[in-house]
């Protein structure tokens, strides 16, 4: 079983002290820092592009994760593994050919990830599982942060977990994840919790340590 990670969404976050928030995160315990890119097309909202990626990327050594809410995403990726991303998850919604965006991150020596609306069906990776290092399943609609999560998805994760079968493959969580909705995904599959409210409520590092740890605590009976 892998073991669980935590990657606090930065788009809850004090954008006016980006670095600093980051920094804070890693510090109290993050094991990834994930990166929401969007577009005001694919989604509804609008953040960042590379050159903030890489502005910040020195202010933690982890991994970079780095979900891109853009359309098209193709164009992009070269900049985003410049930047600094070490993960790079595209929307299967996003890109007409997945299979060809999957082989452009590895080819950039990147990790490469899929991301599914909630309402995608999984078999849009069954023909990309080889390809595939994390597999993104968002239990929001992608586009805000603090929305409730949308229980159904729960069901699509144990069916991904049955299709990875015994491949290197991360399952992660996206939307609405607190104490309460991380069991649930955690049992199903899931080993990696993006959370951006829950882990930046109350605005300060040790709110973010102590955040982290009623999450890990609620899923520690998986
Ligand atoms: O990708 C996202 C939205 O598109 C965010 O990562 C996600 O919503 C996290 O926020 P919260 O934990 O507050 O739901």
């Amino acid at each position: 079983m892998k073991p669980l990670l935590i990657a606090p969404s930065i788009l809850s976050c004090d954008f006016s002290r980006l670095g600093e928030e980051i920094r804070a995160v890693d510090e109290a315990g993050a094991d990834w820092i994930h990166l929401d890119v969007m577009d005001g097309h694919f989604v509804p909202n609008l953040t960042f592009g590379p050159p903030i990626v890489k502005a910040v990327r020195g202010a933690s050594p982890k991994v970079f994760d780095c979900h891109l809410m853009i359309e098209p995403c193709d164009p992009f990726l070269e900049a985003f593994a410049q930047a600094g991303c070490d993960i790079i998850t595209v929307h299967a919604e996003a890109t007409t050919h997945l299979d060809r965006s999957l082989q452009a991150i590895r080819a950039l020596g990147k990790k490469a990830g899929v991301s599914l609306n909630p309402s995608t069906p999984e078999s849009v990776i069954e023909y990309v599982l080889d390809r595939l290092d994390l597999v993104l399943l968002m239990t929001v609609n992608p586009g805000f942060g603090g929305q409730a999560f949308i229980q159904p998805v729960v069901e699509k994760v144990r069916r991904v977990k049955q299709m990875i079968g015994d491949r290197d493959i991360h399952i992660e969580i996206d939307g609405g994840v607190t104490p309460q909705t991380a069991p649930l995904v955690v049992e199903a599959g899931a080993d990696v919790l993006v959370a951006g409210s829950a882990v930046f409520t109350g605005g300060t590092p040790e709110h973010y340590a102590a955040n982290m740890t009623a999450i890990r605590a609620a899923c520690a009976k998986r």
